[in-house]
């Protein structure tokens, strides 16, 4: 059983669970008409990451490059989705979620927990890191779009100048 990359489960959860937002975001997107890329909310979200990184023992621009990530990973997701839905004419039933009221603070209160799990990481960085790594990834998920997203979101993990 391939534990040994148990030591990085934690911080790969938090990363999905601000991938599994972008879908919701891509919905209301889709609903609205608005574009993907919200450079103002990137600024803001970089910046309360970066001024929150000493209280999790990282460096600004560690945390800054981590969540670059993030944002990165979420846009690829939410691309995906509504190239699926173009092709197929619709999106989901669903009620969109409203991104500024619910959306974006559920963005927010995840941000604490990445954090600290990447804290948690750079404090104990694994040996082998980057093989050790893309073997949690493939043991994470068989969907190449959620693979891809995760790909993304880990790009600079084992990098950490
Ligand atoms: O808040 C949004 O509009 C999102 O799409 C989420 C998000 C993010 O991942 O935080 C992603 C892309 C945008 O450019 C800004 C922020």
């Amino acid at each position: 059983p391939p534990s040994y990359h148990a030591e990085f489960a934690p911080l790969l959860s938090a990363i999905e669970q601000r991938l599994d937002l972008a879908s919701s975001v891509a919905r209301h997107k889709w609903a609205h008409d608005i574009a993907v890329q919200a450079p103002v909310r990137e600024a803001e979200v970089l910046e309360q990451v970066r001024a929150a990184a000493s209280d999790y023992g990282l460096a600004p621009e560690r945390a800054k490059a981590f969540f670059a990530d993030q944002i990165e990973a979420n846009k690829l997701v939410q691309y995906a989705m509504l190239d699926r839905w173009r092709a197929l004419g619709r999106a989901p039933q669903e009620a969109p979620r409203d991104l500024s009221s619910e959306l974006r603070p559920r963005l927010d209160k995840l941000q604490a927990s990445l954090l600290f799990e990447l804290g948690q990481m750079d404090h104990q960085p694994p040996m082998d890191c980057p093989r050790k790594l893309a073997q949690a990834l493939a043991a994470r998920t068989h969907d190449p779009l959620r693979h891809l997203a995760l790909v993304r979101a880990s790009g600079q993990l084992c990098r950490k100048q």
